[in-house]
């Protein structure tokens, strides 16, 4: 089933553990209370209880005993038990962890062979890439597509600093594979500082759960900053678990964007996750066919390849090579050169050809 797919459980545990078989049925908690989780610190957990309804309040918890292993991550929607009052020294217990629509996975790295769910639930990933200072990395736009629609998210190309270039070539590549795109700029003294293409951005989050991902420079503390005044980005918040700095920790964190035209009220809520220190998504769980997905104009046509075909570059009678030789005009060859060779860079990677630039 392909709920299946997006359960931690899936993903391989070291060697040596884990083999201890795990009980289906958690023990029932007739009083417990729902709640979303907005951080992870170390062990804590901040989480809003009620979201949305009348008694909603930020409240502390810790993983309760019975949930083993299983990770808890921003975005999960949780049951606690205990104390939920959110009053100072508090702290609730998570006895269960909700089924996850959507779950993104950090890329295993050197010091941690496992893939890492990071954030549940999200409904689409914000690529912020700025046009100029840094230049803009496609591979890197093509990795987060393709871990995106993986997870079943939708992806938004934030494209930043429009007064440094020009977004026309950028927008032609991703509009044709479904990536929606804005483009922002900043104008004006730092202190009075106007970011155009705001609204732009807001209309694109409104009413839904987005995980802005983006290298350092390309300006996403500035967005972040701008859509939820209070979270402070740049210079760290004061933790209001641990009292440590915000800014140290690299975990996700997930912030509320406060109505643009209040008065709405029943409109659904506006979150945004941002998620410091995460550097690229996983991408080693999945399938090449699934992550055609991402490039529907090369699934039409490899659709019809042979029988098995890998779709890679040393593919015989790959239909994509015939695809792009066929091209009615040498414009139209260059784009599809160019998606077919993303398509293969990703393919490629996904095989343990990792690149860590
Ligand atoms: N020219 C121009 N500069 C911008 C724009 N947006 C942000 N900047 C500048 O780009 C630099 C980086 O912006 P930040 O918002 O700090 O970028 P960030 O992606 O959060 O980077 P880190 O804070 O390092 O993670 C800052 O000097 C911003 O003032 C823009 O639209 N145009
Ligand atoms: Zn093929």
């Amino acid at each position: 089933m392909a709920q299946r797919r997006y359960d931690e459980r899936d993903v391989r545990l070291r060697p040596g553990r884990g083999s201890r078989p795990r009980t289906k049925q958690r023990p029932e908690h007739a009083d417990a209370v729902p709640a979303l989780v907005t951080g992870v610190d170390r062990g804590r957990y901040t989480v809003l209880v009620d979201p949305g309804g009348p008694d909603e309040h930020r409240t502390v918890a810790m993983k309760a005993r019975e949930l083993g292993r299983d990770r808890v991550v921003p975005g999960d929607r949780v049951d606690l038990v205990g104390d939920s009052s959110g009053d100072e020294g508090s702290l609730a217990r998570i006895v269960r962890i909700g089924e996850r629509r959507t779950v993104l996975r950090r890329t295993a790295d050197d010091t941690d062979p496992v893939e890492r769910i990071i954030v549940a639930n999200a409904d689409q990933l914000v690529i912020v890439t700025a046009l100029a200072d840094p230049e803009p990395r496609t591979r890197m736009i093509d990795r987060c597509v393709a871990a995106a629609y993986d997870a079943r998210m939708d992806v938004l190309l934030a494209l930043t600093k429009s007064d440094l270039a020009d977004p026309a070539e950028l927008v032609a590549m991703y509009a044709p594979i479904g990536v929606k795109v804005v483009v922002t700029r900043t104008s004006g003294a730092a202190d009075e500082r106007v970011i155009h293409g705001l609204d732009d951005l807001r209309a694109a989050l409104a009413g839904r759960m987005s995980v802005l991902v983006g290298h350092s420079g390309v300006g996403k503390s500035t967005l972040v900053n701008a859509l939820v005044p209070t979270a402070l980005r740049a210079t760290g918040i004061v933790n209001d678990v641990t009292g440590r700095g915000r800014h140290t920790s690299t975990s996700a964190v997930a912030l509320r964007v406060p109505d643009a035209d209040a008065g709405g009220g029943s409109a659904p809520p506006t979150w945004v996750i941002d998620t410091p220190g995460v550097r690229s998504f996983g991408l080693a769980h999945v399938d090449p066919q699934h992550l055609l997905g991402a490039f529907p104009d090369l699934a039409d046509v490899a659709d019809e390849c042979p029988r098995g075909c890998t779709h890679a570059d040393d593919a015989p009678d790959c239909l994509l090579d015939e695809w792009v030789a066929d091209a009615p005009d040498d414009e139209t060859r260059a784009a599809r050169g160019a998606r077919l060779e993303s398509f293969r860079r990703l393919l490629a990677s996904r095989l343990g050809d990792t690149d860590r630039s």
